[in-house]
C-alpha cells in the first residue's frame, strides 16, 4: 500500500528508548506501532500523545540507527505475530520473526499482540489435577489444569530447573499444545531449552517465544502479550489444550516499571509504577480456560532480596491457582526441588477435589512437617536428647519425609550424575503413607534423599521396619 502523507510523521526528539513523532494530519492511536522509513525498519509503539500533533513512542529495537528527522509511518494498529500451524515448533521474537535456523515464515494469518480477555461469562473453571511428576508438588500443591500456578523464589534457587523439568515431564504426554515465554532471562537458557526440546522431540508442539534481558524494556513488556495471541489462537479458533509457561513473569513487571520510568511517571510503592496492578492484570487476565478449551499456565516468578511482601510478588500471588514457594535455605541443604511445603498452596487440595486418601496424607505430611519446624528451636536449645519419644518420632519422619520429598530431575542428570526419576501421583501418596505409618522406622534418613519411591531403599540396602 502506498504510504500517505497523512500517516507520515517526522521525528523529533529522541531520548533514551522514547522518542517524539510530529504528526502533520492527525496522530496515530495509543499502542498503534509505527515504523521508520529507514532499512532496516524501527519499530516504536505509542506510548502516549502529548500535544494535539506529537506521538510519544517507546522504541523496540536499539535506538542507535535513529537520528532527528527521519519519517515514520503510522502502520495503524497494534504489532502483530503469526498464528495457527505454522508457528508450531518455531522459535519468535516480539516482532513475530522467526529466530531459530529455519526458513522465514510468509503468507500467514498474524494477529494483534494487544486483546481483549475473555469475559467473565465465557470462562470455565475445570477442577482436574494435572499431574508434574514432581513428588513435592503433586502431593502439596498439586497443579490445576486449566489454572495457573507460580513458582516463586530469590535469585538461583531453582525456578528454571523446576520450569524446565516440568517441561520434559509433561510437553511429551500432553496433547495439546504448548507455548513457552521467555522474559527478560538470559539469551544463553533460550537457546538450551531449544535444543533440550529438539533432542526430546517435544518440538512439533511447541512455540517458543523470547524476549531476552538484551533486549528493550518495550520489548520485555509485550512479549508476553505477543505469546499469548499466538496461545488464544489456538484455545479458540483451533479448539486445542494450551500449556503456557512463562520464565519470568516479574521480568514483565520488572520492564513496565522501566517504560513507566521513560515515560517520566511518577514511581509509587518501593520503586514500582503506579499502574503495576492493571499490567498485569491485562496479562494474567488473558490466561483462562473457556468452553473451547483448556489453557493451563505455569509462570515463575523472580522474588527480589527473597522479598515475598515485595509488590510484584504479592500482585502475582493474588492470580494464582497455586503457588509453589522455592526456598533459599532448602537448596543451601541441597534440597531439591527447594520447594517449601508450608509456605506452598494449592486451591485444589480440597477434600472435594482430590482422592480422600491423597487428602489425608498430604494434611499428615504437611503437620509433621510444621510440627518439626516448631521443634527446631527446642532442639536448638536443648538438643534432641531433650524431647519426648513421641517428639523424637515426629522429628525422625519429618526428617524422613524431607528427604523422600527431593526428586533426581533429568534435566540436571549432565550436573549430578544421578538419573532423574517421575513419580506418579498414586506411587507418592503410597510412599509416604508408609513413612507415616513409621514402616521405615529408625532408617537413616540419608536413605530416602533423592529416590523415586520407598521401592527404591531396597536398592540402598539396609534394614526395613527396624
Ligand atoms: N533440582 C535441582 N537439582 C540440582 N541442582 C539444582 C536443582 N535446581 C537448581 N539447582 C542448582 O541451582 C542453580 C540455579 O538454578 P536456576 O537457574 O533454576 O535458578 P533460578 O531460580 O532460575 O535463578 P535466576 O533467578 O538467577 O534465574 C542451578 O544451576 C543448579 O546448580
Amino acid at each position: 500500500m502506498p504510504v500517505q502523507d497523512k500517516d507520515v510523521g517526522h521525528i523529533i526528539t529522541i531520548e533514551g528508548g522514547i522518542a517524539d513523532i510530529r504528526f502533520a494530519h492527525g496522530l496515530p492511536m495509543i499502542a498503534s506501532r509505527l515504523v521508520t522509513l529507514s532499512d532496516p525498519e524501527i519499530t516504536i509503539e505509542v506510548a502516549g500523545l502529548p500535544a494535539h500533533d506529537i506521538a510519544r513512542g517507546l522504541v523496540m529495537n536499539p535506538t542507535s540507527d535513529l537520528r532527528l528527522g527521519l519519517g515514520v509511518r503510522d502502520t495503524g494498529g497494534p504489532l502483530e505475530v503469526p498464528v495457527g500451524d505454522a508457528v508450531l515448533g518455531r522459535m519468535f521474537n516480539l516482532f513475530g520473526e522467526t529466530i531459530d535456523d529455519g526458513d522465514p515464515l510468509e503468507d500467514v494469518a498474524r494477529r494483534p499482540i494487544l486483546r481483549d480477555p475473555v469475559p467473565l461469562s465465557e470462562r470455565r473453571v475445570e477442577g482436574d489435577i494435572f499431574e508434574t511428576g514432581i513428588k513435592a508438588i503433586d502431593l502439596l500443591s498439586p497443579l490445576e489444569r486449566g489454572g495457573k500456578a507460580g513458582l516463586f523464589g530469590g535469585a538461583g534457587v531453582g525456578k528454571t530447573v523446576l520450569i524446565t523439568e516440568m517441561i520434559h515431564n509433561m510437553v511429551a504426554a500432553y496433547e495439546g499444545v504448548c507455548l513457552f515465554c521467555g522474559i527478560g532471562e538470559r539469551s544463553r537458557e533460550a537457546e538450551e531449552l531449544y535444543r533440550e526440546m529438539g533432542e526430546a522431540g517435544v518440538l512439533d508442539n511447541t512455540v517458543m517465544v523470547f524476549g531476552q534481558m538484551n533486549e528493550s524494556p518495550g520489548v520485555r513488556f509485550r512479549v508476553g502479550h505477543a505469546a499469548l495471541t499466538m496461545a488464544e489462537h489456538f484455545r479458540d479458533e483451533q479448539r486445542r489444550d494450551v500449556l503456557v509457561l512463562i520464565d519470568n513473569i516479574f521480568r514483565f513487571v520488572q520492564a513496565g516499571s522501566e517504560v513507566s520510568g521513560l515515560l517520566g511517571r511518577m514511581p509509587s510503592r518501593v520503586g514500582y509504577q503506579p499502574t503495576l496492578g492493571t499490567e498485569l492484570a491485562e496479562l494474567e487476565e488473558r490466561i483462562c480456560s473457556t468452553d473451547r478449551a483448556a489453557m493451563t499456565s505455569i509462570q515463575a516468578v523472580y522474588v527480589p532480596a527473597d522479598d515475598f511482601t515485595d509488590p510484584a510478588a504479592t500482585h502475582t500471588f493474588s492470580h494464582l491457582s497455586a503457588s509453589i514457594v522455592l526456598s533459599r535455605k532448602k537448596a543451601s541443604e541441597g534440597l531439591y526441588p527447594a520447594i517449601d511445603p508450608l509456605q506452598s498452596f494449592s486451591r485444589m487440595l480440597t477434600p472435594s477435589t482430590v482422592s480422600t486418601e491423597h487428602y489425608r496424607v498430604a494434611r499428615a505430611v504437611r503437620n509433621t512437617l510444621a510440627e518439626y519446624e516448631e521443634l527446631k528451636d527446642i532442639i536448638a536449645m536443648l538438643g534432641l536428647e531433650e524431647l519426648s519419644e513421641k517428639d523424637r518420632a515426629t522429628v525422625r519422619q519429618a526428617r524422613q519425609l524431607e528427604r523422600f520429598l527431593t526428586q533426581p530431575f533429568f534435566t540436571t542428570e549432565a550436573m549430578t550424575g544421578t538419573k532423574g526419576v517421575l513419580v506418579s501421583l498414586e506411587d507418592t501418596v503410597k510412599s509416604c503413607a508408609r513413612i507415616l505409618d513409621g514402616e521405615f522406622g529408625d532408617r537413616d534418613e540419608g536413605d530416602f534423599y533423592m529416590i523415586g519411591t520407598v521401592e527404591d531403599l531396597d536398592d540402598k540396602g539396609g534394614s526395613d521396619g527396624a
